[in-house]
């Protein structure tokens, strides 16, 4: 029901929304062009949640120039009361949790998030009574007084109905919407910044990106992104690939067999709950030689022929894999294009100094630390 939202048009619709908080970003970095090294992780982070609360929720919460707004600690603490709790068992009943103050305070951030989202879906339900009354030009985008009306995920929630015509409910809604509000810029916002440090720390991978960039965008550093740019970005393709692999920003995931099965000779019976770890799993020596080099050129076509398709899953496979693949690949894209076609990456770290943790998602504990200088014949027009 969910999975058609993601069709091409909305996907344009919400590259604009990448390109518009991808400038804020960009005005961010600028600050920093032939200055010390500074960690690059939160500035990510935060213009990671705004794209994907403004395409989501259709709601600009303005984070990366106010991180300290009410929704945007309490998406913050959220995130770390539930990675503690995972970590503690005792924890783990409803009734027991709430007698400690990290349960009281999970309930205070939950319902401030809650609340957010309620209002917004109101608000959204309200409009889409309005518009309905207005002529409608097809099913992505509206005619108002003559302009065209970006459509957030919401408006196609409102709007889904399952085969026999029934719509979600509000509840289900807010399910829907906060799911993505996770699950849609953390996992993003490691995977650019994993992309980022290790460019940083491969020259010769990152001139190759310079060299495609300039192609396609003939040194023109402040046009906004298009589909088309995004389409002949092949070798900054395998450059993403390559960093979910050696970094997958869900580094494990969990499922219960439904029927027996046998895995390298072992029984393993019906019931039982596996574990897939991706992070192992990319670095499987016979399918990924040096697993440990960073080699964008494995994922050239000619390279992949002949590959196991399950020996590569950043983003899960069959029924339950990700449903924001597409949308993530294109923000990881149109992002790390812009940053690059106007700046030179250098990486601060050694992998020792990163800190890495996989929890819910694999995060560098230390930031990353970059330098950043400005390239030679870029061009603003
Ligand atoms: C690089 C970015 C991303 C990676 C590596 C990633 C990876 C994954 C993985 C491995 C799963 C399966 C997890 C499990 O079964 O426990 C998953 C599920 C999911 N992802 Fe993503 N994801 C990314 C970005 C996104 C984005 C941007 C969105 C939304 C816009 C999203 C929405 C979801 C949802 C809703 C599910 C649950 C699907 C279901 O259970 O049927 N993800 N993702």
């Amino acid at each position: 029901m969910i999975t058609p939202t993601f069709h091409f048009s909305i996907l344009t619709d919400f590259l604009e929304v990448m390109n518009e908080q991808g400038c804020i970003l960009l005005e961010k970095l600028e600050k920093h062009v032939d200055k010390e090294p500074f960690n690059v992780f939160l500035d990510i982070t935060l213009c990671a949640l705004d794209i994907i609360c403004e395409t989501a929720m259709g709601k600009n919460v303005g984070a990366q120039e106010n991180k300290d707004s009410e929704y945007v600690r309490a998406i913050y603490r959220m995130s770390d009361l539930i990675q503690e709790r995972q970590k503690s068992p005792w924890l783990w009943p409803d009734l027991v949790y709430i007698l400690f103050k990290e349960g009281r305070e999970h309930e205070r951030n939950l319902k401030i998030l809650h609340n957010f989202t309620d209002t917004v879906i109101a608000e959204k339900a309200a409009e889409l009574e309005n518009t309905k009354k207005m002529r409608c030009d097809n099913d992505t985008s509206c005619e108002e007084s003559g302009s065209k009306k970006r459509k957030a995920f919401l408006d196609m929630l409102l709007s889904a109905t399952d085969d026999e015509g029934n719509k979600l409910s509000y509840r289900d809604i807010r399910e829907e919407v906060d799911t993505f509000m996770f699950e849609g810029h953390d996992t993003t916002a490691a995977a650019m910044n994993w992309a980022l440090y290790l460019l940083g720390h491969n020259p010769e991978a990152q001139k190759k990106v310079h060299r495609e960039l300039d192609e396609v965008f003939g040194g023109d550093t402040e046009r906004p992104v298009t589909m088309d740019d995004l389409k002949n970005l092949r070798y900054l393709e395998c450059v993403l690939k390559e960093a979910l692999r050696i970094f997958p920003s869900v580094p494990l995931f969990a499922r219960t067999l439904r029927e027996d099965c046998c895995i390298r000779g072992y029984q393993v019976p019906k019931g039982t709950n596996v574990v897939v770890v991706t992070y192992a799993l990319h670095r499987d020596p016979e399918i990924f030689p040096d697993p440990e080099e960073f080699k964008p050129e494995r994922f050239f076509p000619e390279n992949c022929k002949g590959r196991h398709p399950y020996a590569y899953v950043p983003f899960s496979a069959g029924p339950r894999n990700c449903i924001g693949q597409r949308f993530a690949q294109m923000e990881e894209k149109a992002l790390l294009a812009l940053i690059l076609r106007r700046f030179w990456v250098d990486s601060c770290q050694k992998p020792e100094d990163l800190g890495i943790t996989g929890e819910l998602i694999l995060r560098p504990n230390n930031g990353i630390w970059i330098k950043l200088k400005r390239r030679p014949n870029t061009r603003s027009v």
